[in-house]
């Protein structure tokens, strides 16, 4: 018999402190005593963001002024295959409180691990603690250029996610170089992911691995513990499902767009990287001719947002 499909819209409301808000399930519904993103299911003929609309003044007492989409979750459970559609929504009307009588509560991106969802909540748990942006280092031989561009991207353009990728340098320049883009990083709040074998962070404690495609492809499970962040770069469906295979946080997929540097180079285009993304288990970074500008694009088609090297990696003005 073909499962039930159900399609729910639910929201990350985010408070202007930063902390989001989740709700508990009653004992008596389906995923009972669990946390969640509030929201329910569409009827029929609602649009996603028509649900998310209703169902938040049903649940919570608020009116949705905007809501820009965060990702888009399907999950086989034993009985149904259910699509969450979770947008984030920071601007709204009204002080949410549990209308149903169900407790809510507004808790902190890094204590959301600690409160039991269901099990298709954690790619939700990724996208909510990631950021939009996602900075990639360009090789840079000079180290206080490097720092003076990296300082310049975390400042200026609030940059709160850097992968440090110095295919060029050897084994000591690169622990050097880590350790030096740490300290700048931990100064602005920013995670720090190292391109690298997985066996650096005993060397260099850093936020997390960035895995090379042929990296990931290599692996039988994920090589880092969970307190560690660990992203990989993917270029088709093949390397998607690897990364969820090895629960990889995040990934990016490229190439999207043609670059300057690579003008002719055969890309995946709008159209199907939003199929490719659909696929995907965890947050999704678009990458390949980005900039800042395209990252709201990049959300429309179910990205995470936008990865690049080019578009931070500046001087000041
Ligand atoms: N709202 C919400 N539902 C979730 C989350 N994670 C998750 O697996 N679900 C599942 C549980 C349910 O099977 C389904 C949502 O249904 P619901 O019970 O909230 O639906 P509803 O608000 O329309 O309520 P009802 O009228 O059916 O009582 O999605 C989540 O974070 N938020
Ligand atoms: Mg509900």
């Amino acid at each position: 018999m073909m499962k039930r499909r159900v399609h729910v819209a639910a929201a990350a409301v985010i408070r202007e402190d930063g902390r989001v808000l989740i709700a508990r399930r009653p004992a008596t519904a389906d995923q009972g005593g669990l946390w969640e993103f509030p929201g329910g299911k569409l009827a029929p003929y609602e649009t996603g963001f028509e649900a998310l609309k209703r169902e938040l003044s049903e649940e919570l007492g608020i009116q949705i002024r905007r809501a820009q989409p965060l990702i888009r979750v399907h999950h086989e459970y034993p009985d149904k295959h259910i699509l969450l559609d979770v947008w984030q929504v920071r601007e709204y009307e009204g002080e949410p409180y549990g209308r149903e009588g169900q407790p809510v509560r507004w808790v902190g991106v890094d204590d959301l691990p600690n409160y039991p969802f269901p099990a298709a909540n954690l790619p939700i748990l990724r996208a909510v603690a990631l950021p939009q942006e996602y900075l990639i280092t360009a090789e840079e031989p000079d180290e206080t250029v490097f720092l003076k561009r990296l300082e310049r991207a975390l400042r200026e353009d609030s940059i709160r996610l850097v992968q440090l990728r110095a295919k060029t340098l050897d084994d000591a320049a690169y622990q050097a170089r880590a350790e030096s883009t740490l300290a700048l990083c931990r100064r602005y709040g920013a995670k720090l992911l190292l391109n690298a074998d997985p066996a650096w962070l005993e060397r260099v404690d850093a936020d997390g691995i960035h895995l090379t495609s042929a990296r990931l492809m290599t692996l039988k499970q994920r090589p880092i513990p969970a307190n560690k962040w660990l992203g990989a770069s993917t270029h088709g469906d093949e390397q998607l499902a690897q990364a969820g295979h090895i629960d990889c946080d995040f990934v990016t997929l490229s190439p999207l767009a043609p670059t300057p540097s690579h003008p002719d180079a055969i890309t995946i285009g709008w159209h199907d990287f939003q199929q490719m993304v659909e696929t995907a288990a965890m947050p999704v970074f678009a990458l390949g001719g980005m900039t800042r500008h395209h990252a709201n694009q990049a959300r429309g088609v179910g990205a995470q947002g936008i990865a690049s090297i080019r578009d931070f990696w500046r001087d000041d003005r």
